[in-house]
């Protein structure tokens, strides 16, 4: 099985093209695959498929097994991915990921993708949904208390759930402990993305996440485009800012249009091939596969 390891800014994924594979047993492969000491090592295992609705489909699970419904920094990697190994010859390339229709603008010079702006859709507010329990029909600036300390967030879903707190430093955060705390809070039944952000300026802040179902990650797009929108909501940032992560920065813009746009870079790190005995084949291909 061949698989070829990137990053969007240090948020890493193992990718696989499944458009004939036949994979399966993805929740188990991912925990495997992602492992840092036992397996290859990354942020999640992204699998390239067949879709009806769109030019490609793109899965991303977990280190945990679990699959999530958006992953920005993935869907840049998936441009390039899908541009320079020659699956597609559009520089505007319609992707499904989970439910939804993701569109990818690829900016090309001499073959080689440059940049990639993805149209990140609309963010969800509405508590119900994104979802976060409380009484409020949205959760702006709404108390929290978790890891015994009281924090003020607000709750975004770019598909995916975000909770957003600012804080004076960065630097100050207990990531490790906070972290956890809030991404398994009761307040969220399907569990969270935490970012804590520091704001610089209207243009600029900086941001810590810790990834549902991964941990401390160097970046998060979809993070990225709900800090942007927690920011807009409390007055702190404008509706285009640049947002600093440890892995390096993103442009965020929420535009009139009521969609979240992501721009950022996208890199290959190696290829490789997973040695494959029969019990794998077993275990990871669907029957009558090869
Ligand atoms: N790093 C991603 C988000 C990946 C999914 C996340 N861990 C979740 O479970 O929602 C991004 O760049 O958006």
């Amino acid at each position: 099985m061949r698989f070829t390891k990137m990053h969007g800014l240090g948020n890493d994924f193992v990718i696989v093209e499944d458009f004939d594979l036949g994979l399966t047993n993805y929740a188990e492969l991912a925990m495997g695959l992602c492992n840092r000491n036992f397996g290859i090592g990354a942020d999640g295992l992204a699998l390239l498929q067949p879709s009806e609705q769109a030019a490609f489909r793109v899965r991303i699970f977990n280190p945990d097994g679990s699959e999530a419904e958006l992953c920005g920094n993935l869907l840049r990697c998936a441009g390039k991915y899908l541009y320079e190994k020659g699956h597609t010859g559009e520089t505007v390339i319609p992707v499904e990921m989970y439910d939804k229709i993701k569109v990818l603008r690829l900016a090309v010079t001499d073959g080689v993708v440059q940049s990639v702006e993805v149209d990140m859709g609309e963010p969800i507010l509405e508590s119900d949904l994104v979802p976060v329990a409380g009484k409020r029909r949205q959760a702006v600036n709404e108390e929290v208390t978790a890891s015994g300390e009281k924090f003020v967030m607000t709750a975004v879903s770019m598909g995916n759930p975000h909770c957003v707190i600012f804080v004076d430093e960065t630097a100050a955060v207990p990531l490790e402990t906070w972290g956890p705390a809030l991404e398994a809070h009761p307040d969220f039944p399907k569990k969270t993305n935490v970012e804590f952000v520091e704001v610089r300026s209207r243009d600029e802040a900086a941001f810590r996440v810790w990834e549902r179902g991964a941990g401390a990650t160097l970046a998060c797009g979809s993070g990225a485009c709900a800090v942007l929108v927690a920011g807009v909501l409390s007055d702190k940032l404008n509706r285009k800012a640049t947002l600093h992560l440890p892995g390096g920065s993103l442009e965020i813009e929420w535009r009139d249009d009521n969609h979240v746009y992501m721009t950022g870079p996208a890199a290959e790190v190696f290829r490789g091939e997973l040695v494959t005995d029969e019990q794998f084949k077993n275990k990871y291909l669907r029957k009558g596969r090869a």
